[in-house]
């Protein structure tokens, strides 16, 4: 069980960039998606997220089909966007009661899981702050502890730490790790190869909308010659053969 994505192909309107797109997410298992810019790992997201229907192929979280029942699909997910995503008139409270009830989630029960991750991100005095008041840090927090609250059975981040400072970078990947021991799945794109070598289960490659490589970070150091803690160059050696042409 877990998300099980079969021959996804999509994309967008008169440009289908996904192609036979097939890996699952293990329930309790860290995946992560990588590829050059432009290899559709944002495509994926947001086909998982349900922001695009499928052209072909099936997604399934736990066995609910997304194309057969959405609502419940999108229920199970938490999504921290790259892009932070917050209503001009809603206070930061009133966003993370928003976010409880579009989840069906008990308010009373999860307020204090809510205190300690606003506490974490030294957003716990701010309750009553509109988001006009945030800098982009602050407002990368926001979501970040609105996704984390819900515990959902998959958490989806595409790039986690983009404006996040070092020590915020350091608890999401502590959150993500202790998302995966209660048995959730996490998916993320990233491109920091070398530390995510230190916390995913399983790099997933993308190449032109297509899977390259499915395995290990081992596995993906060993493919390519490279040391876990060189993984980094994998982008400069897979840029060079892009470079070389199909030949
Ligand atoms: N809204 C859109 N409409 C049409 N084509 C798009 C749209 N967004 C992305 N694309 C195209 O889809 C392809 C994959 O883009 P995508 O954003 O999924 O790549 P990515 O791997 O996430 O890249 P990056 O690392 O730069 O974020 C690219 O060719 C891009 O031009």
């Amino acid at each position: 069980m877990g998300l099980k994505i079969d021959n996804l192909s999509g994309g967008y309107a008169g440009n289908n960039v996904l192609k036979n797109v097939t890996f699952e997410v293990p329930n309790g298992k860290i995946v992560a998606l990588i590829g050059l810019n432009g290899a559709g790992k944002s495509t994926t997201i947001n086909h998982v997220i349900g922001q695009r229907p499928p052209y072909a192929g099936s997604i399934l979280l736990n066995d609910i089909d997304i194309s057969q029942d959405p609502t419940a699909f999108k229920q199970q997910i938490a999504y921290i966007p790259e892009q932070p995503i917050l209503y001009d008139e809603l206070t930061l409270e009133e966003h993370l009661h928003f976010m409880l009830a579009s989840h069906n989630i008990d308010d009373e029960q999860h307020w204090q899981r809510v205190l300690v991750l606003l506490a974490k991100f030294r957003l716990d005095n701010k309750l009553h702050w509109l988001p006009i008041h945030f800098s982009k840090g602050m407002r990368q927090k926001v979501m970040i502890v609105a996704a984390f609250m819900l515990n959902a059975p998959l958490l989806v981040v595409d790039e986690p730490f983009l404006g996040l400072d070092t020590l915020a970078q350091k608890d999401v990947v502590r959150l993500m790790e202790e998302q995966a021991r209660q048995g959730n799945g996490v998916l993320l794109t990233t491109h920091l190869l070398g530390s995510a070598a230190n916390y995913v289960d399983t790099f997933v490659v993308l190449k032109d909308g297509q899977v390259d490589f499915i395995g290990s970070p081992e596995a993906l150091a060993q493919k390519h010659n490279l040391s876990l803690a060189n993984l980094d160059d994998f982008f400069d050696l897979s840029q060079e053969g892009q470079n070389n042409g199909p030949n």
